[in-house]
């Protein structure tokens, strides 16, 4: 069953277009990778699936992102509850600077949940989806800073998780990290998979390879080819996909 339907997608920066009529359908609890060399759409794209790019002066967009059957552009969305339902995670982990508790209880506190023992509970539940409470659970009042990249990044997942969302949308979540902390977060993604739609923005194609059941290859804006990851890197339909992860360039 899938979960977005993207149907007829052009974004502009300005007079400038960005993406070129890009059309996928994404699986619903299915991780999918996207590809592409530097400066393709990429990023662009995956914020198109949360309304991120309405915070970018002179962005227009046409076509439809429909999220469980809504389109999210209507007028009558309410952004906030969407980015609730569609999370997200950056390349730099970004913690608030405040603590590891309240790093998580931020976003339930927001939506109004303020009873010390439901938010004790969800910060537990959500530092262990993100594998981290075993870490942490001794020093939730620390500061988040004083944690490593990788345990911030697993902050930012479990932070994300506690507002419960479906859709988790991650931009190069582990380029910032050592080979043993994006490891963890890789199989960390896997088992998320198990409850979530996650959409991964990557240069690591070992990594698309490893932990994608989708991937989309994006070129100068275009969605070039989208399809399950073992065929797109063994049989790609498209030439440019072909060259692209046989490292012919990017
Ligand atoms: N805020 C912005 N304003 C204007 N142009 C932008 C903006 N963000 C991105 N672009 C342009 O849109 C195009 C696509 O950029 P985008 O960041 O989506 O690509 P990407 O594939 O994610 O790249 P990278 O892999 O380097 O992160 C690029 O030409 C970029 O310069």
């Amino acid at each position: 069953m899938s979960i977005i339907e993207v149907t007829d997608l052009n974004l502009f920066y300005g007079e400038r277009q960005a993406l070129f009529n890009v059309n996928i359908s994404i699986e619903d609890k299915s991780i999918t990778a996207l590809i592409g060399p530097s400066g393709c759409g990429k990023s662009t794209f995956l914020r198109t699936l949360n309304r991120m790019n309405d915070m970018i002066p002179g962005v227009t967009i046409t076509g439809t992102v429909e999220v469980a059957g809504n389109n999210i552009y209507e007028d009558n969305i309410d952004v906030e509850v969407l980015r609730k339902n569609i999370g997200m995670v950056f390349q730099q982990p970004n913690p608030f600077p405040k603590s590891i508790y309240d790093n998580i209880a931020f976003g339930p506190r927001l939506h109004g949940i303020t009873n010390r023992s439901e938010l004790d509970g969800i910060v537990e539940t959500s530092l262990k989806a993100a594998v981290l409470w075993d870490e942490v659970k001794d020093v939730l009042k620390k500061p988040a800073y004083s944690l490593s990249g990788g345990q911030q990044q697993r902050l930012c997942i479990a932070r994300a998780l506690a507002v419960n969302p479906q859709i988790l949308l991650m931009d190069e979540p582990t380029s910032a990290l050592d080979p043993i902390s994006t490891a963890k977060i890789e199989e960390l993604l896997v088992e998320l998979k198990k409850k979530y739609t996650i959409v991964i923005v990557t240069h690591n194609m070992q990594q698309a390879a490893r932990i994608s059941g989708v991937t989309a290859f994006f070129l100068n804006g275009y969605l070039i080819e989208s399809g399950e990851t073992d065929k797109i890197f063994t049989a790609p339909n498209d030439p440019r996909t072909e060259d692209y992860i046989t490292g012919r360039f990017g």
